[in-house]
C-alpha cells in the first residue's frame, strides 16, 4: 500500500483550499457572424471586457481564424493592454466547403444556422468539463442568433450584439407597427419604389434600399423572415449591446421601450497606434506624412463591395480629374487599371491591397473618404472627423449614407447616373465640394469631439459609452 508523506499530502490539501478560496471570473463567450465588418468591433468589445477582469472565448470559423488572431495579435500589441492575454480564439466548422469564398451573405446565414451549433454546445461543454473557470456568459452578434439557444442549454445569462446603424435595429424592432401601418408589407419586399420616412425621426428612405433588400427575390424574403426570426430571440435579452452612441443616434434610442435593452456603447474601432518606428509604419502611412495637410482623397469599399468593371474605370478617371494626391484600397480591382494610368499616378496616388483604415483616417493628410458607408467605416470616419462621400452599394449602407448627408450633414451623396454607376464628372465636382464646404467640415469636427466624449472616463465628466459600458459590465459580473 502506497502512503503519501506527510507534505505532499499538506500539499496538496493546499491547493484544494487554495482553488477553493478564489472566486470564479466571469468567463464570456464572445460569438460574432463570421466576416469582418462584425469580428471586428466584437473583437474590440472583447478587448474591453478582458480589460475589465473577464476571460474570453472569442469563437471564429476554421476559415476566419488565422486572420482573426493574427489582427489581434497587431492590435493587442499596440494597445498594450495588459487584459488581452485573457482572450483566447477557439475555431469551429461553419458548414461551408474550404475553397467557398463566403461572400454570399444568405447561404453564409443558412449553413451555419445548422452547422454551428453543435461545435459552439460542444466546445462549451469542453471549456465547463476542462477548464478552471467555467463559461458565465455569452455575447451573439444578432447575426448568430442559433448562440442564443445553445446558451440556454447551459443556463447562462446571455446579451445581445447589434453590429450595425441603431436605426437599422429600429426599423425591425418595431416591425409589427410598421407591418400594420402598411408601410412594409409582409414579405418584406415593398411593391413601389418610393421616398418612405418610415420614423419620424428617421431620415427618407428609398423603399428599394431597406437593408434586408439584397439579391434575388428569394434571397430578400430569406433575408426578411432571418431578421424576422432573429428579432424574435432578442426582443426578449435585457441587453443589446450596440456599436454606436447616444449623441450620434439619440433620437433614434428614445423610440425604444427600456425593456428594449439598447446599450450603447460605441465607437468600437482601433486605437492608433502609441509608439512606432520609422521601419514599422505601413508604407501608406509614410506616403500619408509626405502629404500636405487635408489634401488627400481616402478611398476604400470595405471587406465585401467589389465595384464593377466601367464603374472602377470612371473612378480611377474621376480621382485623375481631381489633381489631388489619392490614396485608394484597390482591393483586387486594380485588374481593371491600365499599366500607363498606374504609371502616370505613381507619384501621385497610393494604391495598396489593405491598410489599417482607422490610422489611415486619424492622419492629418487625409481630407475625405470616399466610402461605400458600411457602418464600421462610417463610425470610423465620424471618430477622426473626416467628412465623407457616400457611395452605399447594399444593405444598410443606404440607411448610413442617409443619415450622414440629411441627418449629421457630415457627407455629400455621390449621385449615380442611368446605368447604376457614378460617373467621373460626379466625383470630379463631389470631391471639390466637400473639400470646400465649411458647414460639412465644422459639422465633422463637432461629431468627432461627440465620439470622444461618449468614451470620456476623467475628473470633468464621463462618457455615455463609459457609463453604458460599465453598468453591463457589472451586470454581467454580478449576475454570474
Ligand atoms: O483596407 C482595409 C479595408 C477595411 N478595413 C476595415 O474593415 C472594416 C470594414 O467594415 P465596414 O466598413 O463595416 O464594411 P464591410 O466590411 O462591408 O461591413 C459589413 O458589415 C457592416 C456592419 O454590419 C455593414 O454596415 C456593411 O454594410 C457590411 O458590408 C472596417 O473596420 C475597416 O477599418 C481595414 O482596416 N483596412
Amino acid at each position: 500500500m502506497w502512503f503519501p508523506t506527510f507534505g505532499a499530502w499538506l500539499n496538496e490539501e493546499m491547493a484544494v483550499c487554495e482553488s477553493r478560496s478564489r472566486k470564479p471570473e466571469p468567463h464570456a463567450v464572445i460569438v460574432p457572424f463570421p466576416v469582418q465588418g462584425h469580428i471586428n468591433p466584437m473583437m474590440h468589445l472583447a478587448h474591453n471586457l478582458a480589460s475589465n477582469g473577464f476571460i474570453i472565448t472569442f469563437v471564429n470559423t476554421v476559415y476566419n481564424n488565422s486572420g482573426t488572431v493574427k489582427a489581434h495579435r497587431k492590435w493587442s500589441s499596440e494597445l498594450g493592454e495588459a487584459g488581452n492575454e485573457r482572450v483566447c480564439f477557439r475555431a469551429i466548422p461553419d458548414g461551408l466547403p474550404e475553397d467557398d469564398m463566403r461572400t454570399d451573405f444568405a447561404r453564409l446565414a443558412r449553413v451555419t444556422e445548422t452547422a454551428m451549433p453543435p461545435s459552439l454546445q460542444k466546445l462549451i461543454q469542453e471549456i465547463n468539463d476542462e477548464e478552471e473557470h467555467q463559461v458565465t456568459c455569452l455575447i451573439a452578434d444578432f447575426f448568430a442568433p442559433w448562440a442564443l439557444d445553445v446558451a440556454q442549454q447551459f443556463h447562462i445569462q446571455t446579451a445581445g450584439f447589434w453590429p450595425g446603424i441603431i436605426a437599422a435595429y429600429a426599423l425591425i424592432y418595431h416591425m409589427p407597427d410598421l407591418m400594420a401601418r402598411g408601410s412594409i408589407p409582409s414579405n418584406g419586399i415593398p411593391k413601389k419604389q418610393e421616398m418612405v420616412k418610415y420614423f419620424a425621426h428617421m431620415p427618407s428612405l428609398c423603399s428599394a434600399n431597406l437593408p434586408w433588400l439584397i439579391g434575388s427575390e428569394a434571397d430578400k424574403e430569406f433575408r426578411f423572415q432571418f431578421w424576422l426570426r432573429s428579432i424574435s430571440r432578442f426582443r426578449h435579452l435585457r441587453w443589446i449591446v450596440c456599436n454606436s452612441f447616444h449623441d450620434l443616434e439619440m433620437d433614434i434610442i428614445n423610440t425604444f421601450p427600456k425593456e428594449a435593452g439598447i446599450c450603447s456603447i460605441g465607437p468600437l474601432i482601433p486605437q492608433t497606434a502609441q509608439k512606432e518606428t520609422e521601419t514599422e509604419k505601413e508604407e501608406c502611412l509614410q506616403w500619408l506624412d509626405r502629404q500636405k495637410r487635408g489634401c488627400v482623397i481616402y478611398v476604400s469599399f470595405g471587406s465585401s463591395v467589389v465595384l464593377k468593371e466601367k464603374e472602377v474605370e470612371q473612378l480611377a478617371e474621376g480621382l485623375e480629374a481631381t489633381r489631388r494626391p489619392f490614396l485608394w484600397v484597390l482591393r483586387g480591382v486594380e485588374k481593371f487599371l491600365s499599366v500607363a494610368y498606374l504609371e502616370r499616378l505613381r507619384e501621385r496616388a497610393c494604391m495598396p491591397s489593405w491598410v489599417p483604415q482607422a490610422r489611415v483616417l486619424s492622419h492629418p493628410s487625409v481630407g475625405c473618404f470616399l466610402t461605400h458607408c458600411g457602418w464600421n467605416s462610417t463610425l470610423e470616419s465620424i471618430a477622426a472627423g473626416v467628412p465623407m462621400l457616400c457611395r452605399p452599394c447594399v444593405a444598410d449602407q443606404f440607411l448610413n449614407a442617409a443619415y450622414v448627408v440629411d441627418v449629421w450633414k457630415i457627407g455629400v451623396a455621390l449621385k449615380t447616373n442611368s446605368e447604376g454607376i457614378v460617373g467621373k464628372i460626379e466625383i470630379e465636382e463631389s470631391v471639390q465640394r466637400i473639400m470646400s464646404s465649411d458647414e460639412v467640415q465644422e459639422n465633422s469636427r463637432k461629431l468627432k469631439k461627440c465620439a470622444v466624449d461618449a468614451h470620456a472616463r476623467n475628473d470633468i465628466m464621463v462618457g455615455s459609452s463609459s457609463i453604458n459600458f460599465n453598468v453591463f459590465l457589472n451586470a454581467m459580473k454580478t449576475n454570474m
